[in-house]
């Protein structure tokens, strides 16, 4: 008898052959955590990042229905990490809009037979295994420029980058009992999420190992979120019930991999010489927060304030 048996049933699966195995991760939710609950504890660090001009990326990874979609778009009612992530920029934004100036670009595009689709409705049928199954993978990604209102002969401006992916379900095509159309997909997703999986291997091997992410769009996408300049956040998706033991398994192993990637992130930062055309609004700004300080000091010092004295 092994007595690890007892200790974890899902890593037990349907036979009592395999041992439990214990993975260490940043965070773990259960099936009642709140949407907002796992985006305060996977993506809303980042947030502070891409405003301060890292990239940043935070991908769902895991098998078909193992709720990928749900995690990262959420319902109408129930909105995920894409939507909640957006909220909490824009209000991060509002706090600092009296010192800041920010410009804000969004694109969202579905990676798919090699193809990029920008902003068309997401391709999304049933598999046999989710009635609401992604084929494809979709990123959204949001870019935030941030340079201070009082501008400067030389004026330094902030460039952060947030992805926000989705990937398309992890299970081996034979696994879905998928046919046609939709297992030839299934075999081109596959390719981009092996070849995700050997980027994983290389990066978490961290020997100096050649990294190919030319093998599939999505690993050329992913090329600075992984091993890069940029902060990265990958959720885990499984489905715990022993049907998807293997599946489960498959995830939890490349999560746990991926941990062991280490990245060293910098800021985006570049300086912006003026046009000689903007001086004049430049000297008029510089004018305006030179009477700004005059007032602040002026009324400093008419009011009374108490003598310090030294001791003698
Ligand atoms: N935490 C949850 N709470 C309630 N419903 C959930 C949750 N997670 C997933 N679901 C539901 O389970 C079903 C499958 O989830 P989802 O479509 O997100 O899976 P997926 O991993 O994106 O699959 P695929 O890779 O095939 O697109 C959906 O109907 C979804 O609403």
């Amino acid at each position: 008898d092994d007595p690890h048996d007892d200790i974890d049933p899902i890593f037990v699966g349907k036979t009592k052959r395999s041992r439990s195995k214990q993975f260490m991760y940043d965070a773990a939710f259960d099936e009642g955590a709140t949407q907002k609950e796992v985006f305060l504890g996977t993506t809303k660090p980042l947030i502070k990042s891409v405003l301060a001009g890292f990239n940043a990326t935070v991908f769902a990874y895991g098998a078909t229905g193992a709720g990928k979609t749900y995690t990262m778009v959420g319902k109408d009612d129930n909105p995920g990490i894409m939507i909640l992530t957006l909220q909490d920029l824009f209000h991060q934004m509002e706090i600092t809009q009296n010192e800041m100036h920010y410009r804000v670009k969004m694109s969202y595009i579905e990676v798919k037979k090699l193809l990029l689709k920008g902003n068309e409705e997401r391709t999304c049928e049933p598999t046999a295994a989710n009635k609401t199954s992604s084929r494809s993978h979709a990123v959204l990604q949001v870019t935030v420029e941030k340079e201070a209102k009082l501008r400067q002969l030389i004026q330094r401006v902030e460039v952060g980058k947030l992805f926000m992916i989705d990937l398309a379900g992890s299970e081996r095509a034979a696994n879905t009992q998928n046919r046609g159309k939709r297992l030839m997909e299934g075999a081109h997703i596959n390719r981009s999420l092996l070849a995700l999986g050997n980027c994983i291997n290389a990066l978490s091997e961290n020997r100096g190992h050649y990294v190919n992410y030319r093998d599939s769009k999505l690993t050329r996408l992913l090329k600075d979120s992984l091993g890069g300049n940029c902060h990265t956040v990958m959720i885990a998706n499984i489905n715990p019930t022993d049907q998807h033991f293997e599946e489960s398994r498959n995830t939890l192993v490349y999560a746990h991999r991926a941990k062991n990637i280490q990245i060293r992130a910098k800021t985006n930062k570049y300086d912006v010489a003026q046009h000689i055309a903007e001086y004049g609004q430049i000297v008029d700004d510089l004018r305006q927060e030179i009477t700004r300080l005059e007032t602040k000091l002026h009324d400093y010092e008419s009011t009374d304030h108490p003598l310090i004295q030294s001791g003698s």
